[in-house]
């Protein structure tokens, strides 16, 4: 019999608990670096349960007993984005690389410094927080009308609801079905004759689109965050700050990045991901080459479709798996 406990006590228990578990979702899923077992998390997360449905009154709104509601989605709404989400021009060799650094040293009136950062295979999303809550989420769309998809991002436990910060800001990147969850996926699906999904891009895709959030949290969905808009605003001045102020505030960054000089330097990073591509727990699909310092990429500026200060060389397509 689990012991009485009076309002009191389960307030001071229930803010406890809310605390530690998200610290410990934290270094499961931004630090890749837990420090309990899962049994231990579930322990936990079940006093929650029972400390909640005995006083219900006395749930937080970012308990993590509240990503993953009852009802199923009726339909995905509209959501016009803030500001257009990028498409990046692409890049196949090392001379349209050299081309694209031309027309940056061209444009470009300052110094500056590249970062080239892992280009992720999964499907784009753009997440508002107000005061630390996460409040909107949405998919790129046509970029600049996508859908609106909050609550089954509110069930993936690798996307905080509440941030380390009260900030109000909005960042993006991509939501992606890790290899091993890939796998595993497919092959319960196949015992079950269902049809399987091609590979962990349409996975993701299929995923974040289906209207049973309890799906989608039995997906094990990740995602990597690479932009936050309105950086400047937040005191971010180059590409590499604006990662690590979104990777402080708790969201899960690549921290594969690195800070380049010059374009010839980028061709032993691009070949060093390639030989790392296998071993990755996630599917990557290129390099994305950006200059690191925004006050230079406004200085270089954007074409109709792209952005000037940025490119995305592609791998070439992998072997389809016989
Ligand atoms: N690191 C990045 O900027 C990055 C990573 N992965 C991707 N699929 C994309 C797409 C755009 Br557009 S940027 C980007």
């Amino acid at each position: 019999m689990s012991k009485a406990i009076n309002f009191e006590q389960a307030g001071k228990r229930v803010e406890e608990l809310v605390l530690t578990l998200n610290q410990y979702s934290h270094e499961y899923y931004a630090l890749d670096a837990p420090t309990v077992s899962d049994a231990e998390y579930d322990r936990l997360y079940r006093e929650l349960v029972n400390l909640e449905t005995m006083y219900p009154e006395l749930t937080k709104q970012d308990s993590p007993t509240q990503r993953v509601g009852d009802a199923l989605i009726e339909g995905f709404e509209k959501v016009e984005h803030s500001s257009q989400m990028l498409s990046l021009e692409n890049a196949f060799n090392l001379e349209e690389l050299e081309a694209f650094d031309r027309r940056v040293e061209q444009q470009a009136k300052s110094s500056h410094t590249y970062l080239s950062e892992m280009k992720i295979d999964g499907l784009a999303i753009a997440i508002k927080y107000e005061n630390g809550y996460l409040v909107q989420a949405a998919t790129r769309g046509d970029g600049r009308v996508g859908e609106d998809v909050t609550q089954n991002i509110r069930a993936i436990s690798a996307i905080p609801i509440r941030l380390r910060d009260n900030v109000t800001c909005e960042v993006r990147g991509e939501v992606y079905m890790p290899k091993g969850s890939f796998v595993k996926l497919n092959k319960e699906r196949d015992e079950e004759g269902k049809d399987i999904f091609a590979n962990p891009r349409n996975a993701a895709a299929g995923t974040l689109r289906n209207l049973n959030p309890k799906i989608t949290a039995s997906r094990n969905l990740n995602a990597f965050f690479y932009t936050l808009v309105d950086p400047e605003e937040h005191g971010a001045n180059t590409q590499k700050e604006a990662i690590e102020l979104m990777n402080a505030w708790g969201l899960h960054v690549n921290h594969e990045y690195e800070c380049i000089q010059s374009i010839d330097e980028v061709w032993a990073y691009i070949e060093k991901v390639e030989k790392e591509r296998q071993d990755l727990p996630y599917e990557i699909d290129g390099v994305v080459l950006k200059v690191n310092e925004f006050s230079v990429q406004e200085e270089v500026g954007m074409t109709v479709k792209a952005p000037r200060w940025a490119i995305a060389y592609k791998f070439k397509a992998e072997e389809a798996q016989t």
